[in-house]
């Protein structure tokens, strides 16, 4: 199944990927449209980096290919049914391009279903609103007082759909047609905006970013990976006692005894397995968007200057159970180099959320605290690269429950920090 990046991420500042998965929008609908941006220059930069991103996927690349031709059957083979009205319009606009009604999910008449709906809006736009019950995932704004719209739109020739997505200000045909002042249907408090946030200058925190198939695929690859040579295993201090956590590396391995990143495992003596390339993406893509972010809300020219960019090397997977936990502590062996710098360091958790402290001294009296939720990463580089940070509690069946039953993953917690030697 291919990744659902493609549309969601085009306005990637304030969506996550995971809104188009926990839409369950299909994954052919999502992936093989030829995708036009309208943006504002400012957000064109994560909104291509996500569809570089994506395009780099293998899983995506080749399902683009394949599935372009028949795309619109297949969305109707997932789970709903299209439709091409081109009577709903006297306007010999809408007649050229006929409006695509799309419904996706279960029909109407499954009463416990979820439905999500690609539907015409106006007469005169075509314009597609994709919006989600509401939940508390529904960050997706629609329409004149969100910030999405996806027009779906067929060409006369008839096999080559685009998809637009344009922000509040978007500059397409909409503009001028009469101004309709839209009801939105999405819940007010989450609107999307307020889902990434600068905790502090250089460390940002991408809410719900990662699309729950994303998550899956991650796990996955930590099973497999952490089953092999290499893989997690309990590990120990060198005064003997040992970290509530179990561990496995990439790239690099840290001992946690010597405090160093060696070539081999401390406990197999096997290097250990190198960084998916789909990591790396996820992890050029969050440092794109948190740069995003910050441009959005600073004076400063160049967000690097605040964060500065990296390309990680290593990776520790940290895997909590339920009674898991981290002391307060600074990231602090990776080399002197990275250090000057202040290269970040990427977290991405998964599973069961966690508490999270973050200070500038040892102390969890006062520590800032923010809970991390499964598909959050978080960013900590430039200013705060040498923050205090801990996780004193794992909150218990807090994991996505689709996320346990699609993987089998114990309950607990799995997070992965990206640093760059
Ligand atoms: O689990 C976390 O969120 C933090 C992990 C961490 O700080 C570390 O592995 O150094
Ligand atoms: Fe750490």
């Amino acid at each position: 199944m291919p990744s659902l990046r493609g549309i969601v991420r085009s306005q990637l500042c304030r969506l996550s990927t995971a809104d188009c998965v926990s839409r369950q929008i299909p994954p052919p609908f999502c992936t093989s449209k030829k995708i036009t941006f309208a943006q504002k220059p400012s957000s064109n930069r994560a909104a291509n980096s996500s569809i570089a991103a994506d395009m780099a996927s293998s899983n995506v690349t080749s399902s683009v290919k394949q599935r372009r031709s028949s795309q619109f059957s297949q969305a109707m083979e997932y789970s709903g049914t299209a439709s091409v009205n081109k009577e709903q319009s006297q306007s010999s606009y809408a007649k050229d391009f006929p409006t695509l009604t799309v419904s996706i999910g279960s029909s109407s008449k499954g009463r416990n279903s979820k439905r999500y709906d690609v539907v015409n809006s106006s007469e005169h736009e075509g314009v597609a609103n994709i919006a989600s019950p509401q939940n508390k995932s529904s960050t997706f704004s629609v329409g004149h007082n969100g910030k999405k719209n996806v027009n779906v739109r067929k060409s006369p020739s008839g096999n080559s759909e685009s998809v637009r997505v344009v922000g509040n200000n978007g500059s397409d045909c909409s503009e001028s047609l009469p101004k309709v002042e839209r009801f939105n249907i999405c819940s007010p408090v989450t609107r999307d905006s307020h889902i990434q946030r600068v905790l502090r200058p250089g460390m940002v925190l991408l809410k719900r970013y990662i699309s729950l198939y994303e998550q899956i695929n991650i796990v996955k690859t930590c099973q497999t990976l952490g089953a092999g040579p290499g893989g997690f295993y309990r590990p120990g201090y060198k005064d003997g006692a040992k970290l509530c956590l179990n561990m496995m590396c990439l790239g690099l391995n840290w001992n946690p005894q010597t405090r160093n990143y060696d070539k081999r495992h401390p406990v197999d003596d096997c290097e250990p397995p190198s960084i998916p390339f789909e990591f790396q993406m996820l992890v050029q893509r969050a440092i794109q968007d948190a740069h995003c972010l910050i441009d959005k809300h600073s004076t400063v020219s160049n967000a690097e200057d605040i964060l500065p960019s990296m390309s990680p090397d290593l990776c520790i997977i940290n895997f909590y159970t339920t009674h898991g936990r981290l002391g307060l502590h600074q990231d602090r062996d990776e080399s002197k180099k990275s250090l000057r710098k202040r290269l970040p360091v990427v977290s991405v958790s998964i599973g069961h959320s966690a508490e999270f402290l973050y200070s500038d001294q040892r102390s969890e009296d006062q520590a800032d605290k923010v809970v991390l939720d499964s598909g959050d990463v978080l960013i900590f580089g430039g200013e705060s690269r040498m923050v205090f940070h801990g996780v004193p509690y794992i909150i218990p069946n807090s994991a996505p429950r689709d996320l346990l039953a699609e993987t089998g993953l114990r309950h607990g917690r799995l997070n992965l920090t990206f640093r760059q030697l």
